[in-house]
């Protein structure tokens, strides 16, 4: 079959149900569906949106047998994906309302056959179905309804959306009837990076490593509606939020040349986020920030935490004055975009607050108690019904954040301190991993079953790879190590690289190291119950050492393939979705651990992390001396 994939997006086309157009069945969006079948939306890799029926005798082979039709690409050219699964065969775990991608294989890719997009006259017409279609039908969308109601209502009435310009991404205000914004809408496929991206951030297909590099293009929609379904009890202010599959003429479409050339006049489909419009008088980049609330700064901060949120820059914090007598100076925050949240890997957070003195204000009773209850296994259950597409790699990531928080505010650590522990530092060029992620390394490396033979120094390249053996390298490696030691808990440092040492070193800082716990000095071991697990992971730190290359560029971690065998492939499949992903920037990841290894490695992570914590409270202890009595509160 010719392939007409050579056709830049000329149109994107919303074809509603198009198989119900090809067999004449689709009677528009009041036709009952029968109960055995499934709607789903088929995303081409550049964005275009094809509604499908599945019938219960459909597989993925019949399925892209449609497709094919419709683009005119051979089948076996093609992959069907849906979060981690890529589809070879049986559909049942493809839910109602599902957005499934398709995306040329590799080998079909070339920059002379740059699209999938609908080729076909047939498919070339408007959608039939409703302008906005709320994807998924939880309860948990019922109070967007409404919403969404009243926004069709207008633009059945001519209340047309408006571009917003601010932004790296399109986005577009959708109104009421009395022409005020209502909701913010943000395509999937205008994304940075995106092949629609109006703003000129284009070059990427979905599905590719995006922005973030542990954030696929394409993927920012579901982790906004993530982060309102995470908000409990609208605890950090998150506006509400659903994925929609919305219709209308005012999307943006690259069109090669003639870029844009179709905007104004065709009606496009887009699987996008659409979130309430929460009037405000600012964002936090316009304001001082002294007069922002304690509390409201502690809910955004533990929201950012759980969720590991890569992009809470100032911008992302909308500020409302309150009126009245009794809230005057008085400010509301709401925070929004949450797209770069729930990475696959650990990236570098960006949490603004950090700095701020309200976040090295202890939590109060009322957060340390929502903090305790918090339940990242029930979250991940409620996320996977919600979002059947997230990523099981984007569900580690909570679970392990949120561990990581219920045992750092247990300990006794405030909000900077935790968000410090989970940032990175840069000397120069050089990126250093995060306290959090060493703890990783090392509670991945006592997971793992070490095959000595992995370690191999790279030849013709100018990384040293640290072997904590090699007596000779000893004085050449220290210098290098020191940005590295200088994160690593103390327990880890040694002059000399020397086990015995290290132990040695283990219990002189074990009693030199007092914090301050309820009030009272005590010691750190005494205070966590770990000294006999300290100095297990102290004998064991060569093993994650072996793994951070050092070198001019910075670090590099060489995890998850070992010599002779891959290790970590879990039942799920979800290691072969996260090929795409440059290992580079990412210290630790967790899409290469099998169901066991992961649950053996949340073990060790757990007991690895009051240690860590002793010894940023005791950084803290120190800093605080040093700036003297005008930062205490
Ligand atoms: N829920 C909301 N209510 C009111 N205004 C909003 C809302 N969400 C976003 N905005 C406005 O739209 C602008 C663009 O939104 P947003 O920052 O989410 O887009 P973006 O393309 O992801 O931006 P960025 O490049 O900063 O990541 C914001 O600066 C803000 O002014």
């Amino acid at each position: 079959m010719a392939s007409k994939l050579d056709s830049p997006v000329q149109t994107q086309v919303a074809v509603a149900v198009f198989n119900g157009i090809c067999n004449g069945e689709y009677h528009g969006n009041t036709r009952a569906r029968p109960s055995r079948t499934r709607r789903v939306f088929v995303q081409t890799e550049t964005g275009c949106v094809l509604g499908l029926e599945l019938d219960r005798n459909d597989n993925a082979h019949t399925v892209k047998r449609r497709l094919q039709l419709a683009l005119n690409v051979p089948t076996d050219e093609s992959s069907l994906t849906y979060g981690d699964l890529t589809l070879k065969n049986d559909l049942s775990a493809i839910r109602n309302d599902s957005p499934l991608l398709l995306t040329r294989n590799a080998m079909h890719r070339s920059s002379s056959t740059p699209c999938l997009s609908p080729t076909g006259k047939t498919f070339q017409q408007g959608d039939q179905s409703g302008p906005i279609e709320i994807l998924g039908c939880s309860n948990r969308f019922a109070g967007t309804t409404e919403l969404v109601k009243d926004i069709i209502r207008a633009i059945k009435n001519g209340v047309d959306p408006i571009p917003v310009n601010s932004g790296l991404g399109g986005a577009y205000y959708f109104r009421n009837i009395k022409g005020e914004n209502a909701a913010i809408v943000k395509p999937t496929d205008e994304e940075p990076f995106a092949p629609n991206n109006p703003k000129g951030f284009v070059g990427k297909a979905l599905g590719q490593p995006g922005l973030k590099h542990s954030v696929r293009v394409g993927e920012t929609g579901f982790r906004e509606v993530a982060a309102y379904l995470l908000d409990y009890g609208h605890f950090a202010n998150v506006p509400p939020t659903v994925l929609v599959k919305v219709t209308h003429s005012v999307f943006n479409v690259n069109d090669g040349v003639n870029r844009n050339k179709h905007q104004k006049k065709k009606k496009v489909s887009k699987i996008a986020s659409l979130q309430q419009f929460i009037p405000h008088d600012f964002d936090a980049s316009d304001h001082g920030t002294s007069s922002f609330p304690v509390d409201a700064i502690h809910r955004i901060g533990i929201l950012d935490i759980r969720i590991f949120n890569t992009d809470r820059h100032a911008g992302n914090l909308l500020v409302r004055k309150l009126s009245g007598v009794e809230g005057f100076g008085q400010v509301e925050l709401i925070p929004i975009d949450h797209g770069l949240c729930l990475p696959e890997s650990l990236e570098d957070p960006y949490f603004e607050w950090i700095h701020w003195p309200q976040a090295s204000i202890p939590f109060s009773a009322d957060e340390l108690e929502y903090i305790k209850n918090l339940d990242p296994v029930r979250d991940c259950d409620m996320l996977r019904a919600e979002l059947p597409m997230i990523r099981e790699a984007c569900l580690r990531v909570l679970v392990l954040c949120s561990i990581f928080l219920q045992e750092a505010a247990a300990f006794g650590l405030c909000l900077a301190e935790i968000g410090e522990m989970m940032s990175r530092e840069f000397h120069g060029q050089e990126e250093e991993p995060s306290e959090l992620e060493v703890v990783c390394l090392e509670a991945k490396e006592l997971t793992m079953e070490i095959d000595m033979s992995f370690f191999e120094s790279d030849e013709g390249d100018n990384e040293f790879q640290f072997d904590m053996d090699c007596e000779a390298a000893e004085v050449n490696v220290a210098p290098k190590m020191s940005g590295l030691f200088a994160k690593l808990p103390f327990y880890y440092r040694s002059e000399s690289f020397n086990e015995k040492n290290l132990l040695a070193q283990v219990d002189e800082n074990l009693e030199e190291s007092e914090i301050q716990v309820d009030g009272g000095p005590i010691s750190a071991a005494v205070a966590c119950g770990h000294k006999d697990d300290w100095v297990y992971t102290a004998s064991r730190l060569s093993l994650s050492l072996k793994k951070v290359n050092l070198g001019e560029k910075g670090f590099h971690y060489h995890g998850g393939k070992q010599k002779g065998k891959m290790i970590g492939y879990s039942s799920r499949m979800i290691r072969s979705a996260n090929e795409h992903l440059p290992t580079s920037t990412s210290f630790v990841k967790f899409a290469d651990m099998s169901e066991e290894e992961w649950n053996l490695f949340i073990e060790k992570f757990k007991e690895l992390l009051y240690p860590a914590f002793a010894k940023r409270r005791s950084r803290t202890i120190v800093q605080r001396q040093r700036l003297g009595t005008s930062c205490q509160f």
